[in-house]
């Protein structure tokens, strides 16, 4: 193992990759040795000498420690663009999260950030329609997104989701989207589901004069398939497909993403089994960094947290997540471990604020968000006393009477639907 990693001389190049770790030695190891090794097994390196990496190899390719703050447990490493194939994000993840979130040497290490340099970004499309082009294609410019997932979760039949659907659809929500664990079971195949409630997502357009998008869970045992199924709502006229995107793994979204470009279908990513290795805030990978990827290869929309539903994630962190998915230029923020990015030509995508939601919480969500943000309610809606569509209807009057100052008790008093929501949640 090379000795010179740490060189907090170094000014990092345009064309660098910087990541950002934080890192706490194991016993009897000190934090630069700790450093060292982290820079070397992310890199070039070994545990030990080798005789195989010349000194003109490694003054091209060692890797750059430039920031060190033992206090922080927190390091910044500069990592030279040709360690990288530029357009590929699994092999990044190999190098930058892989091998050396197992050493011994460290008792935790989490990969907190990624800055990307431009000539990586210009590799990537980043999202298709991202956030303008799913106001363009709801015909929904001025207010949040309503959606929501069918419940049960799993168990109906295709007629039975559909049915649902279609009520939440009619009852006012703009998406309905699949739950994570519905893909293509016996008692609801893929093709079944998705041609029956691609047809009452239109019955319900016809009937209410709004865009419907169905969100069609297309994630698979393999890519082929992904793809098949994508090509399945594609000649059955769909807006969306939706994927899970840890599961199906990333070489999946990346060619999901060159497969959805000539299907001109939008890409909703849910996030389930994020927690593996987001939720513990001293060893894995953060929360950021998927959402960074995810913009990286284009997902058009993606969940990022609720603050006040029932998964986890602070405040801060979530609108750092929010952020990071719609501003072109993300300040650096030292007290969130955000490095600064500049998103260059990639659009934003539009946050997906879902997990735990009443309509009762639409004011809070609304104070959190502003009016960009998509709120999915499943519970939230399927066990409106009065049943689905007016658990949707009352969706759609908490938000109106937020966006009009009105408060949700006031606007309840002529509106049925939102007062027994009220009746039913809000803590009295
Ligand atoms: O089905 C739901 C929410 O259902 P409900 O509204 O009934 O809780 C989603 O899978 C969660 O939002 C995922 O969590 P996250 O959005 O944090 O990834
Ligand atoms: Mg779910």
């Amino acid at each position: 193992m090379r000795r010179d990693y740490i060189d907090t001389g170094y000014s990092p190049k345009d064309t660098d990759l910087i990541c950002e770790f934080h890192i706490e030695p194991s016993a009897g190891v000190n934090f630069e040795e700790a450093a060292t090794h982290m820079a070397g097994e992310s890199s070039i390196d070994s545990w030990t000498e080798i005789s195989t990496l010349s000194p003109e190899l490694a003054a091209r390719l060692k890797p750059h420690v430039f920031y060190v703050d033992e206090d922080a447990q927190t390091v910044r490493v500069a990592y030279s663009e040709e360690l990288f194939e530029l357009g590929s994000v699994p092999q990044v993840l190999s190098a930058v999260a892989g091998n050396i979130l197992s050493m011994k040497v460290v008792d935790n290490l989490r990969l907190q950030d990624i800055a990307f340099p431009g000539s990586m970004l210009n590799e990537f499309k980043g999202p298709k329609f991202g956030l303008p082009g799913i106001r363009e294609l709801t015909g929904v410019q001025d207010r949040p997104l309503i959606g929501t997932i069918v419940k049960p979760k799993v168990g109906l039949t295709s007629e039975k989701h559909a049915e649902v659907a279609y009520k939440s659809f009619a009852g006012g929500c703009d998406l309905v989207k699949d739950d994570e664990n519905l893909t293509d079971q016996k008692f609801n195949s893929f093709e079944k589901r998705a041609e029956l409630t691609l047809k009452l997502a239109e019955k319900a357009e016809s009937e209410t004069g709004e865009r419907k998008m169905y969100l069609c869970n297309i994630t698979a045992p393999t890519c082929k398939e992904m793809i098949r199924r994508m090509n399945i709502l594609k000649d059955l006229g769909a807006s969306y497909a939706m994927i899970d995107i840890v599961p199906a793994g990333w070489t999946a979204l990346q060619t999901l993403r060159e497969e959805a470009d000539d299907a001109e279908l939008a890409l909703h990513a849910h996030r389930c089994m994020h927690s593996a290795y987001t939720r513990n805030p001293r060893h894995g990978i953060s929360m950021l960094v998927v959402a960074k990827l995810c913009r990286l290869i284009g997902l058009d929309q993606l969940h990022i947290g609720t603050v006040v539903g029932k998964m986890h994630g602070e405040k801060h962190e979530v609108l750092s997540l929010r952020d990071e998915c719609v501003l072109d230029n993300v300040p650096a923020d030292e007290s969130q471990h955000v490095l600064a990015q500049d998103w260059g030509r990639l659009k934003p995508m539009f946050p997906v604020a879902s997990g735990g939601l009443a309509p009762t919480m639409i004011p809070d969500l609304y104070a959190i968000f502003g009016r960009d943000v998509i709120m999915q309610f499943g519970g939230g809606i399927h066990a409106h006393p009065m049943g689905t569509a007016a658990g949707a209807t009352a969706c759609r009057q908490a938000l109106e009477a937020t966006l009009e100052g009105v408060s949700l008790q006031e606007y309840a008093k002529n509106h049925r639907e939102l007062e027994v929501a009220v009746d039913k949640w809000l803590k009295k």
